[in-house]
């Protein structure tokens, strides 16, 4: 199965490294042309994964015709731009791999119907779980959940990307694959905010806990199932992006609860932080599905410059009620 890769930062670069294990020739579309001489040339993504020996196998291009004829793309480019760069791949039948994390500003669509729309013909798999670009491209153990409707595609593309160090599991729920990944970015930044703001370790363990329910009332109005939600690609991820500073959005919400302003936090920066896109439109999505989602709201109220004292007052002062 030849695989192309649509994105060159960081998890684009490692899942490009996940399919070259062996020899396995990959092409990797990259938007910067310093990225595409950077893998060509030195086997290196000097921009967005420095320091990783790159396989030679892959094979690093600038432009999206080149990925025409392969046997599986994985689409990695930030949420917010996956219709924009699939309108412009030549698609057709080929089954694609969603590995962003996000909701579509605007459409409120998840990145499978944003797919849908963009290339209709192609099948469609989520591949998402815990998974920090770095530790995946140095050959860390990393297990993901990889959802696809198709027992056949699930099983072909199962086996051409997994390794010992790398072990996907089968799902059938690519609804609720997409949702945990999507909401934990958000809860992610809530996280950071108790980090930054120093409130301590049992608010961050009930955060998580309460992040969590608010992703599961989500996921069930929308059509996931619970057990998705509680596997890799939900709590799993969950718990490693709300646990470290190597998350950009865990640390995006360490500057706001320090006081800092989200403009200067997002400024200038290269790399995405989804969540920071994904609260406003997740908000607006909840309120279409009549779910409750406090913590979301207080992450949209803090990126549009509340006061990070008075949002935590707030949580705190919610009615008492039943924990389920
Ligand atoms: N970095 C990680 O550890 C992981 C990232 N992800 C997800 O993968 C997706 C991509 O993230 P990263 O590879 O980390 O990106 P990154 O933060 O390393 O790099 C930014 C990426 O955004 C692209 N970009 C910027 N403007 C663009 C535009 N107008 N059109 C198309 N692409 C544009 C850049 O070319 C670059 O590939 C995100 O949805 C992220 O949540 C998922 C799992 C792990
Ligand atoms: O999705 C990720 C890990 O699974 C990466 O998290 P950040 O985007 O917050 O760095």
């Amino acid at each position: 199965m030849r695989i192309g890769v649509i994105g060159g930062g960081a998890w684009g670069t490692a899942l490009a490294q996940v399919a070259a294990r062996g020899g396995q020739p990959v092409t990797l579309w990259a938007r910067e042309s310093e990225v595409v001489a950077s893998i060509n040339d030195a086997h290196e993504n000097a921009v967005f994964l420095k320091g990783v020996a790159l396989s030679d196998s892959i094979r690093a291009t600038g432009r999206l015709d080149d990925l025409a004829g392969h046997d599986a793309l994985l689409v990695v480019a930030p949420a917010q731009h996956v219709r924009s760069v699939l309108m412009a791949t030549p698609v057709g039948a080929t089954p694609l791999v969603l590995c962003a994390k996000g909701i579509e500003a605007g459409t409120r669509m998840l990145v499978g119907e944003v797919a849908r729309a963009a290339a209709p013909g192609a099948p469609i798999a989520v591949l998402s779980g815990p998974t920090f670009a770095h530790e995946v491209a140095a050959g860390q153990p990393t297990a993901v959940t990889l959802a696809c409707e198709d027992a056949d595609l699930r099983t072909r593309l199962a086996d051409r990307l997994a390794s010992p160090a790398f072990r996907p599991y089968a799902s059938g729920d690519v609804v609720g694959a997409e949702i945990g990944g999507a909401v934990k970015n958000v809860l992610a930044i809530a996280c950071g905010v108790v980090e930054g703001a120093g409130l301590g370790l049992n608010a961050r363990a009930a955060l998580i806990a309460r992040g969590f329910a608010e992703m599961t009332r989500f996921g069930l109005a929308k059509g996931a199932r619970s057990e998705t939600l509680a596997g890799l690609s939900g709590l799993g991820d969950l718990v490693l992006t709300c646990s470290s500073t190597n998350s950009r959005n865990f640390s995006l919400g360490v500057g706001l609860g320090q006081g800092r302003a989200a403009a200067e936090l997002l400024a200038d920066r290269r790399t995405v932080a989804e969540g920071a896109h994904t609260a406003p439109v997740l908000r607006e999505a909840a309120a279409e599905a009549g779910v409750d989602m406090p913590v979301v709201a207080a992450v949209c109220d803090l990126l549009e410059g509340a006061d990070v004292r008075a949002i935590v007052e707030r949580l705190l002062a919610r009615p008492l009620r039943a924990e389920v």
